[in-house]
């Protein structure tokens, strides 16, 4: 059993689980990588151009320039309604921009083909969960590898040599993913049965398993306890560190935003009015404003 509390972000000093404690250092933003330090742009692997995207009259993004460098994590945040499921649907191909393009590692697209989204690189996760309730972890993990089978259905029900090599290679696979995320112990419980913390990180190992160049992660911490968010930073700081993998997140939680990520874009009523290192958005007059705008709506009253 392993040991299940992170600190992070200076929030005292409770054990880590082995093997993350080293990925975790520097948590509290100090080692985030400025704009002039690696303005290597061939390395930008996720580009937004001009994206407008409207739904009749509401204008939920508006003219929306985005980079992503390789390995980064990023983060998009801004006030409740601000754009930012509307950027990640973009991204990930459930919506069409009205006006711009995206571009994947250079390739440019008007709209995402979400059904290709693997083969493109690209995992997401999503707000609400979206595992299979009725099947094991394991089973769930290995379903984050659908994407790389090549042996015919009838190959896979008769077991054939193809099919069985694919299978052991998915659960092999998939058993690493688990025991990197400390999901080993309940690898043959029910998805639907873990607690809800537990359930968002299988979501992550799900999508971790198919080896993505970009992990898009859509309020990954939303619902969770303190503790479960400080759990679930450290996972995906330890991810990008361990495989290279280019993290894209929106979050509400600003707290957990500026300790995790290098870069952020803020958004608000649908502009980007912010883009930087967590210590230029905390400065930033802009963002102050715009989230003053709406503390008084904040029932967790969430500082910047
Ligand atoms: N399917 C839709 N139909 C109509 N309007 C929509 C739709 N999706 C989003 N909007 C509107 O677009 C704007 C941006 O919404 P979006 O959900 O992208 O913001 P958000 O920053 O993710 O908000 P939240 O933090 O509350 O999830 C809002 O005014 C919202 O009401």
């Amino acid at each position: 059993m392993h040991a299940m509390t992170f600190a992070y972000g200076g929030l005292g000093a409770a054990p880590f689980p082995p093997g993350i404690q080293d990925h975790l250092a520097g948590l509290d933003g100090q080692t985030a990588r400025g704009e002039e330090q690696s303005a290597d742009v061939t390395d930008v692997v996720l580009r937004l151009s001009g994206v407008s995207l409207s739904f009749g009259g509401v204008v939920a993004l508006s003219g929306i320039e985005l980079a992503v460098r390789r390995g980064e994590i990023r983060a998009i945040i801004g006030p409740n309604g601000a754009g930012k499921s509307s950027l990640i649907n973009v991204i990930s191909g459930v919506y069409r921009a009205d006006q711009g393009h995206v571009r994947i590692s250079g390739k440019r697209y008007a709209q995402v083909p979400t059904q290709k989204l693997a083969s493109l690189g690209i995992a997401r996760t999503f707000q609400n969960l979206a595992l299979f309730k009725g099947l094991s972890v394991l089973d769930n993990v290995v379903s984050g590898r659908a994407h790389t089978v090549r042996s015919t259905f009838l190959g896979q029900i008769a077991g054939f040599g193809l099919a069985r090599r694919e299978d052991a290679d998915a659960r092999a696979r998939a058993g690493r993913i688990l025991d990197f995320l400390h999901l080993d112990h309940v690898a043959d419980r029910l998805a639907g049965t873990l607690p809800y913390g537990l359930q968002k990180r299988v979501e992550l190992a799900r999508a971790l398993v198919a080896e993505p160049d970009i992990l898009l992660l859509d309020e990954p911490m939303a619902g969770m306890t303190a503790t479960e968010k400080n759990e679930m930073a450290g996972f995906v700081r330890a991810a990008r560190d361990e495989y290279g993998t280019t993290v894209v997140l929106i979050e509400h939680d600003i707290g957990v935003v500026m300790g995790l990520s290098d870069r952020i874009a803020v958004l608000d009523y649908g502009l980007k009015i912010a883009d930087g290192t967590p210590e230029d958005i905390r400065a930033d007059q802009r963002v102050i404003d715009a989230y003053l705008g709406v503390a008084s709506e904040n029932e967790d009253g969430e500082g910047i």
